[in-house]
């Protein structure tokens, strides 16, 4: 299962961060899109790199494919599973705009600069159930698109493309975004207040200690579980004005939907764990992870590299 949530530091700069909780990894790394590099593109949707593009990918035919990334313009997006509803077109559509399922996210990062030119574009949009090669079928996914001011979530499924307002700035799994969004309503009791004495029969009760008002939010790892747990800890996180500041927050929020060794299995038996937490700061155009067996955090800068560069950089 995987867990995203976008937040801004209330100056202009998107913070989107996920957890990627899977039975294995791929072998990602960080990898930098630099925009003097070609990149394949069955379709044509990716004609050039017009914005640097950072964050965790596999390299498979000269393709950084990202399981989420951002760009030197403050955009980010991030893939989450979505079997079960997720439906590409089998053929490319002619006249509109054909991207393979394995390239949205280059292709959201490194053609647009914000999520309303991302949306307008999202109107002619087809994704095309194209593999990259035999290895590595399309995953079936949404995806959560984020900057400073705002989050959208897209789902192709038999409703073809369709485009949410992510009001919340959360995402998880199955099932769709609305359908989590409404479940939300199931939670309207809960909130960080300090609970009043109350009296029960004769009886004057005073609380244990804070928190006695987010019981309720449901702690399990369970999709519809993880997507309110993060909502309310994201919504509720007061706004931060540093770069150190905002990634502590990326990372205790996503601390609260991480996945833990032998919780929760998947239909094989093995165990889902969080393989890596990830985020992508537009302040600093830094993606920022750690893993499992490494909680240290790590950082790479765009900065770091050629911007203009004409090879992809593997972290
Ligand atoms: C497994 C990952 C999603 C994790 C997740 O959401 N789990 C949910 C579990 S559950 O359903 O709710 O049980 C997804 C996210 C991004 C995906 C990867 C990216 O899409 C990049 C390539 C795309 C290729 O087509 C397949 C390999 C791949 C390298 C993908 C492998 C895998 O499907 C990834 C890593």
């Amino acid at each position: 299962m995987c867990t995203s949530i976008r937040f801004s530091d209330g100056s202009g700069h998107l913070y989107l961060a996920r957890n990627l909780d899977w039975t294995q990894g791929y072998g990602e790394r960080v990898v930098v899109t630099p925009t003097g590099v070609e990149v394949p593109s069955p379709f044509g949707a990716v004609p050039s790199i017009r914005h640097a593009v950072i964050g965790m990918a596999i390299v498979e035919e000269g393709t950084p494919l990202y399981f989420d990334c951002g760009n030197d313009a403050g955009l980010a997006v991030a893939g989450l599973n979505f079997p079960g509803y997720a439906r590409y077109a089998q053929e490319p559509v002619e006249g509109a705009t054909n991207v393979a399922a394995y390239e949205f996210p280059l292709w959201v990062t490194s053609q647009f600069s914000s999520v309303d030119e991302v949306e307008a574009a999202l109107r002619s949009l087809v994704i095309v159930d194209k593999p990259i090669n035999d290895r590595y079928p399309s995953s079936l996914l949404h995806w959560i698109i984020g900057d400073a001011t705002r989050a959208i979530v897209v789902e192709a499924t038999d409703e073809g493309v369709q485009v949410f307002d992510d009001d919340v700035d959360v995402l998880a799994n199955q099932p769709g975004f609305g359908w989590h969004h409404e479940n939300l309503r199931n939670y309207l009791n809960v909130g960080p207040e300090f609970p009043e004495e109350s009296e029960v029969g004769r009886a004057r009760l005073a609380p244990f200690g804070s928190g006695s008002h987010m019981r309720g939010i449901p702690g399990d790892y369970y999709s519809p579980s993880r997507f309110v747990r993060a909502a309310y800890v994201n919504a509720h996180y007061p706004q931060k004005p540093t770069e150190e500041e905002n990634v502590s927050r990326a990372f205790h929020t996503l601390q609260q939907v991480a996945m833990v060794d032998g919780s929760a299995a998947m239909g094989s038996g093995e165990f889902e764990t969080t393989i890596y937490t990830g985020l992508f700061s537009a302040r600093t155009t830094t993606y920022y992870w750690n893993t499992y067996d490494d909680p240290a955090v790590q950082s790479v800068a765009l900065a770091d590299h050629d911007p203009a560069g004409k090879e992809l950089v593997v972290v």
